[in-house]
């Protein structure tokens, strides 16, 4: 399978950063293209401004929300981005769990959402530290997985993104023998929810990845790319972690 490698600029960026895809479009080249899939979701009000210029590059949503329309202030549902151009979006991040109290069962219904409107849902699981510490990362992780995700999946319609919460933009990172187990134990799951097509679900990790740790992370058994929060602001920083695939 061709991995991922994701940005999520999170709330971040504004219409000049265009700059910075632009240049990430000129460095996603014919090898690179050959070898790895790529993808940046920019803050929604830059989709539409980004999209049409994207070329090899996927734009994708942060969130969204899971019924179609309706009174629901500030949300934005899967098909008004997949109108404004975006062909993913990241659903459970575990700050959208933190920050706005996403149980599994919303972000559930927010990947079928994705899934209904033809996007690609990105449904992001991970433990925190104290949740790490105390022995419970596989438990929370499975428990994370049985609840998040939708009901049915292919491999071009679902991504897991493993990013324990203590690694997101800590500069701390597992060891590749702790990103191994979780990733395997999650491989094991998908399978167990889809059949031999969890085989082909590709499994993101997420968490600090920056260009000198690329390579050791993104060569772990299962993983299949990575999701990229800082490193994905610059696009020198960017396409050093795709690198790692060539
Ligand atoms: O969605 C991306 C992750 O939260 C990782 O963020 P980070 O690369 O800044 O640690």
């Amino acid at each position: 399978m061709k991995p991922l490698v994701a940005g999520n600029w999170k709330m971040n960026g504004v219409a000049a950063s265009v700059a910075e895809l632009d240049a990430m479009i000129a460095g996603h080249d014919a090898a690179s293209r050959a070898v790895v899939d790529l993808a940046i979701c920019p803050p929604a009000v830059l989709i539409a401004a980004f999209a049409p210029r994207s070329g090899p590059i996927a734009i994708g949503g942060q969130d969204c929300h899971a019924k179609v329309s309706g009174a629901h202030t500030g949300d934005i549902a899967a098909e008004q981005l997949k109108d404004a151009g975006a062909t993913m979006v990241i659903v459970g991040h575990s700050e959208r769990r933190t920050d706005h109290g996403e149980t599994d069962e919303i972000v559930r219904a927010k990947a079928e959402a994705a899934q209904r409107a033809g996007l690609v849902a990105i449904v992001c699981v991970g433990e925190t530290e104290a949740e790490r510490k105390s022995g419970r990362a596989l438990y929370v992780v499975g428990t994370q997985v049985d609840g998040s995700m939708p009901a049915s999946a292919t491999a071009e319609s679902l991504v897991v993104a493993y990013e324990p919460v203590w690694a997101i933009g800590t500069g701390l990172v597992p060891t590749a023998a702790d990103v191994a187990e979780v990733h395997g134990f999650i491989r094991a799951k998908l399978v167990a929810l889809y059949g031999p097509v969890g085989e082909s679900v590709r499994i993101l990790y997420g968490g600090s990845v920056k260009p000198s740790n690329a390579k050791e992370l993104l060569s772990v058994k299962n993983v299949n790319g990575a999701l990229v929060g800082g490193a994905s602001l610059k696009a020198t920083d960017f396409l050093a972690i795709a690198a790692a695939y060539r």
